[in-house]
């Protein structure tokens, strides 16, 4: 069971974030992380947004995938109109960030996102939410508004004790390198993208 090991005030570009480190015990160097903003109301339906980490994106600013913009939108929705982020340490789906440039190297020879992971032998999406909704609970969030393209995630929170409000879009828009990547996501995870990207 994941539990708050340590939490204090930051600071960031965006505003002050109450930050969290949740994990089964201290020495974890990689515990999961939820990021409160100041104006958070539990009275209501709480804006969450469940973000899985994606280093070459948020950290390196790689333009094959749209994770880093995603997360600033967040942060900053967040802000202005209260509201958590829980950051799942899923590198890659999951798989890693071994496995995850091992499947961009298959990328570049031709495969997409699905068919790389399924040729190095994993699962095309190897992520359980179900830590985000523990997560959430010691947290007190009854109720939510997910911000996601994702209709899995959707699917995860409405089978969970925590209640589905409310969808919130977080589209960026594709370039160049990130088209084919988003394409994926629409015709293969079914997600929830306007046509002109
Ligand atoms: N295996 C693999 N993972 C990737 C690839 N590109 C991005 N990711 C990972 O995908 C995760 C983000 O998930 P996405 O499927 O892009 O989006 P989502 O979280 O399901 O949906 P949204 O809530 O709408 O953003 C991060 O962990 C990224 O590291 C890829 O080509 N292969
Ligand atoms: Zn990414």
């Amino acid at each position: 069971m994941s539990k708050i090991q340590a939490q204090a005030n930051v600071p960031t570009d965006y505003g002050e974030f109450k930050m969290m480190a949740f994990s089964e015990d201290d020495k974890n160097w990689m515990p999961h992380m939820a990021l409160i903003a100041k104006n958070t109301d539990f009275e209501k339906p709480v804006n969450v947004r469940i973000h899985s980490e994606c280093i070459t994106g948020e950290v390196f600013h790689s333009q094959k995938c749209e994770c880093g913009q995603q997360l600033d939108t967040a942060m900053k929705y967040m802000q202005e109109n209260g509201g958590i982020i829980i950051y799942l340490r899923q590198e890659g789906r999951n798989i890693g960030i071994i496995n995850k440039l091992k499947a961009y190297a298959l990328q570049e020879k031709g495969l997409d996102t699905v068919q790389a992971n399924l040729e190095l032998g994993l699962p095309a999406d190897d992520r359980d939410f179900g830590v985000a909704i523990e997560m959430l609970d010691q947290i007190g969030v009854k109720s939510v508004n997910l911000m996601t393209n994702n209709p899995d995630k959707i699917q995860f929170v409405k089978n969970s004790k925590i209640d589905f409000n409310s969808r919130i879009p977080l589209q960026i828009k594709s370039n160049d390198a990130s088209a084919s990547y988003l394409k994926t996501k629409k015709d293969f995870f079914g997600h929830l993208l306007d046509e002109e990207n």
